[in-house]
């Protein structure tokens, strides 16, 4: 039918399925010339620097150490499995069916075959690429696979659509790991990630988290909670849990920017910021706050990073400070205000983590630590280019049309 004989309705239809198929082909392209270039550019890159972790007191008798590297934990994750006495409470977005996967597969199974009472989560959704054997435990293992849809009534309610991001461990209620590491080869010498270990009262908020949701979605086979809770106030975890709607790490976030009087150094892998976390930074940045953010340069989500660029110039415009990680993935998530507040979790910079998955991240207030915290922001900023606004106004006229291409995609991140 001639365009003059459409309707306004046809009209709009045509327009947003040329617009949607233009997304699409935008998309794929994108996504073959990631592949391109990862390939030849190989492995060709240097690894990256190895840094044992740095352990800081915390509170009342906690102690927090900070990882960088990914084989340094993986070692001691493992070997606190091996330790383990009693119970281990393990939980992870993603498990890759890789060796490193089969390593912890095996540590769990073999704790459990000695009598220690192993729970195991992970997420149906982003497992889906690995085989379902992989994931196949005896009987001495309780596992919870984190369904991809709700099933029944729940499949009506909006509530039960959050994916389960976090990475926990915990062994004996002594040892608990937290932060942006999944499980995978991958992961362990190629990303640049950061994650935390801690021992102390401050395990509890990891233990009740595990156990929480584990009861939750598995009533019959509840965990009992051994350790009493404390009230350290340098130390605690912020939990965003859907069903229950509630996101508290993004209003950790908004409060903690609000109070930055002299340097916000944040880290993300995903930077899709709703308005409130945007205007934030931007706010904190006119009143003379240095505001750095640091992002990989090219992730593994090509659209996520495309949809990072449509926020560059207002924040290059208010002199917040870009900083894009070169050579290597970077997928820590993390934070450190005025030297004396952090933050290191699960949550990354986007609607999914702020207002849509299972999150949990550790907030430190604590000067020593979070001079740590600097350290290692300075040494990232050693690896990673500065944006400028010249550089990015700049940029190819292609690249533009993309980001427009892609915006609208951003509420869906
Ligand atoms: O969802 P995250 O932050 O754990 O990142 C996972 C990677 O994107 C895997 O594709």
């Amino acid at each position: 039918m001639p365009w003059s004989k459409l309707s306004a309705r046809q009209l709009l239809r045509r327009f947003l399925l040329g617009f949607l198929m233009v997304q699409t082909a935008a998309i794929a392209s994108l996504m073959a010339t990631t592949r391109v270039r990862k390939i030849l550019r190989g492995k060709g890159t240097a690894p990256l620097p190895r840094i044992e972790p740095r352990t800081f007191a915390v509170g009342d008798g906690n102690e927090a150490s900070v990882y960088v590297n990914g084989a340094p934990l993986y070692e001691d994750m493992l070997s606190a499995i091996a330790q383990a006495e009693h119970r281990v409470l393990f939980e992870s977005y993603i498990v890759k069916g890789d060796a490193m996967g089969r390593r912890f597969k095996h540590a769990l199974i073999d704790a459990a075959e000695r009598g220690v009472e192993v729970y195991v989560i992970y997420d149906g959704f982003a497992n889906l690429v690995v085989k379902p054997s992989f994931f196949r435990f005896p009987p001495s293992v309780r596992v919870l696979r984190y369904p991809i849809l709700p099933s029944g009534l729940r499949f009506l309610n909006p509530r039960n659509y959050g994916r389960d991001h976090r990475k926990i461990l915990v062994v004996d209620d002594k040892i608990g790991f937290v932060g942006g590491y999944n499980v995978g080869e991958l992961y362990e010498d190629e990303w640049r990630d950061t994650h935390l270990a801690l021992s102390g009262t401050a395990v509890w908020d990891l233990e009740n988290a595990f156990i929480d949701f584990w009861n939750v979605h598995r009533p019959r086979q509840r965990i009992a909670q051994v350790t009493r809770p404390t009230w350290e106030p340098t130390i605690r975890a912020h939990r965003n849990i859907p069903k229950q709607l509630i996101f508290p790490i993004r209003g950790m976030y908004l409060e903690a920017i609000d109070r930055a009087q002299e340097t916000i150094e944040l880290t993300t892998a995903y930077f899709i910021p709703d308005t409130d976390i945007l205007d934030a930074l931007i706010d904190a940045s006119r009143r003379g706050v240095r505001v750095r953010i640091l992002l990989p340069k090219v992730s593994n989500h090509v659209v996520a990073d495309f949809l990072a660029r449509g926020y560059f110039n207002r924040l290059l415009d208010a002199g917040v400070e870009i900083w894009r990680y070169t050579d290597h993935m970077v997928h820590a998530k993390t934070a450190t205000i005025d030297g004396s507040w952090s933050t290191i979790g699960t949550a990354n910079i986007d609607r999914l983590s702020l207002t849509g998955n299972y999150e949990i991240n550790l907030e430190i207030i604590n000067e020593e630590f979070a001079a740590g915290m600097r350290a290692v922001f300075a040494e990232d900023v050693e690896s990673a280019e500065r944006l400028t606004a010249e550089a990015w106004q700049g940029r190819p006229v292609v690249a533009r049309l993309y980001e427009w291409v892609l915006k609208p995609l951003k509420p869906l991140l």
